[in-house]
C-alpha cells in the first residue's frame, strides 16, 4: 500500500523558491495500478523520489506498506521496486542475464539464487531468448522490460515506475502494459505517464497534478463522468482561452473538442463521450510559460 498525506516540497534555487508539491494526499491499495499524470514540471518525479526515499518532504508524510519513508527508509527500500528510464541504468557490455544477476547480488541474493531469479524474470518479461545478448544491443522496448525485471528482483510488494513506456513503439508499449497488468495482481503500482491512452488502459486510479497540486483523483470512469460529453465543432473563433481545446485546423476553421458546458461560436460536428485526455485537458491549466510560448507559435502559424 502507498499512502501520501499532506506532502509538500519546495526547492530553493539561487534565492528562488520552487514549490514542486503542495499538500498532496492520496492512497493506492494492494492490487491497484495508479497513474500519476500532469504537465511537465507538475511534480510527478518529485513525488516518486519522495516515495522512493531519495528526497525528504518538507511537510506531510508518506508510507509504503505502513512504513514511514523518512523514519524507516531502510525498510521501505526493501519493499520497493523502482523502475526508471535512464539508459545508463545498466552495464552496456554485460548481457541481460549478467546485469540482472549483478543487481540481484546487490540485493543480497546468493549467486545461485540470483541466477535462478534472473532467469525466472527474463522469462516473465519475454526476454529469455535475449538473455545472453549484451545490453547495448537491446531495443528501447527490451531495455524497458529489463528495467521492469530488475524492479521485480527482490519480489517487492510495491513498484514505482517513472514514465515506463517513454520512447516505446505502440506494439511494444501495449505488450508492456499487459505485462504490468499481469504483475499488478498482488502488488501496488504507481506509474507516472504522459500517455493518457496508456493510463486509461491500465490504471484503476488516476491522480492528476497541476503545478504541484492534486486537482483530481479517481478511477478513469469517475473522472470521465465528471466531464461527460465533448462537443466536436468547427469554428472561426478560437481565442486564447479556448486554445487548449483545439485539435486541428481545416479549410480555414479551427476544429475544437470542448466539454458540453463550454460555449463556443461554431458549427457542431458531433458529440462524443469524454476520454481521459479530455479530462486532463479540461482540468489542467496551461503548463509553464515556455510551453505556452511554443504552443502560441504553433497557433499563429495555423491561423495565418
Ligand atoms: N532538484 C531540484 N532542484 C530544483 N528544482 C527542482 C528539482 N527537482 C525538480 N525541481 C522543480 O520542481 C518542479 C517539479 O518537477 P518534477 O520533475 O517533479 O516535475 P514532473 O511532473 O516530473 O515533470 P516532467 O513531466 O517534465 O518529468 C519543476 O518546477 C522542477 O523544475
Amino acid at each position: 500500500m502507498i499512502l501520501a498525506e499532506d506532502i509538500s516540497k519546495t526547492f530553493h534555487v539561487k534565492g528562488r523558491e520552487i514549490q514542486a508539491l503542495k499538500d498532496i494526499t492520496f492512497q493506492v491499495n494492494k492490487g491497484e495500478i495508479c497513474g500519476l499524470v500532469g504537465h511537465n514540471g507538475a511534480g510527478k518525479t518529485t513525488l516518486v523520489k519522495i516515495l522512493s526515499t531519495l528526497i525528504v518532504p518538507d511537510k506531510g508524510r508518506a508510507e509504503i506498506e505502513g512504513y514511514d519513508v523518512v523514519r524507516e527508509a531502510k525498510v521501505v527500500r526493501k519493499l520497493l521496486g523502482v523502475m526508471t528510464v535512464s539508459e545508463r541504468a545498466f552495464y552496456y557490455r554485460l548481457t541481460g542475464l549478467e546485469n540482472l544477476i549483478f543487481f540481484a547480488s546487490i540485493k543480497g541474493l546468493s549467486l545461485g539464487m540470483a541466477k535462478s531469479r534472473a532467469l525466472h524474470l527474463l522469462e516473465l518479461v519475454g526476454l529469455r531468448d535475449w538473455k545472453d545478448i549484451p545490453y547495448m544491443k537491446y531495443s528501447t522496448g527490451m531495455a524497458r522490460k529489463l528495467a521492469l525485471a530488475r524492479a521485480l528482483i527482490g519480489d517487492p510488494p510495491v513498484i514505482l515506475m517513472d514514465e515506463p513506456t517513454l520512447g516505446m513503439d505502440p506494439i511494444s508499449s501495449r505488450e508492456f502494459r499487459r505485462l504490468v497488468e499481469e504483475i499488478a495482481r498482488d502488488k501496488t503500482i504507481l506509474m507516472t505517464s504522459h500517455n493518457m491512452i496508456e493510463v486509461e488502459d491500465l490504471a484503476d486510479k488516476v491522480v492528476i497534478l497541476n503545478r504541484g497540486r492534486l486537482i483530481a483523483s479517481g478511477s478513469p470512469d469517475e473522472l470521465k463522468d465528471r466531464i461527460g460529453v465533448m462537443r466536436v465543432l468547427r469554428s472561426r473563433d478560437a481565442n486564447p482561452s479556448l486554445r487548449k481545446f483545439v485539435v486541428g485546423f481545416s479549410d480555414g476553421y479551427f476544429i475544437l473538442r470542448v466539454p458540453d458546458g463550454v460555449s463556443v461560436e461554431g458549427e457542431e460536428i458531433r458529440k462524443e463521450p469524454a476520454t481521459l485526455e479530455d479530462v486532463f485537458v479540461s482540468l489542467t491549466e496551461e503548463a509553464d510559460s515556455t510551453t505556452n510560448r511554443s504552443r502560441g507559435g504553433g497557433w499563429r502559424r495555423w491561423a495565418s
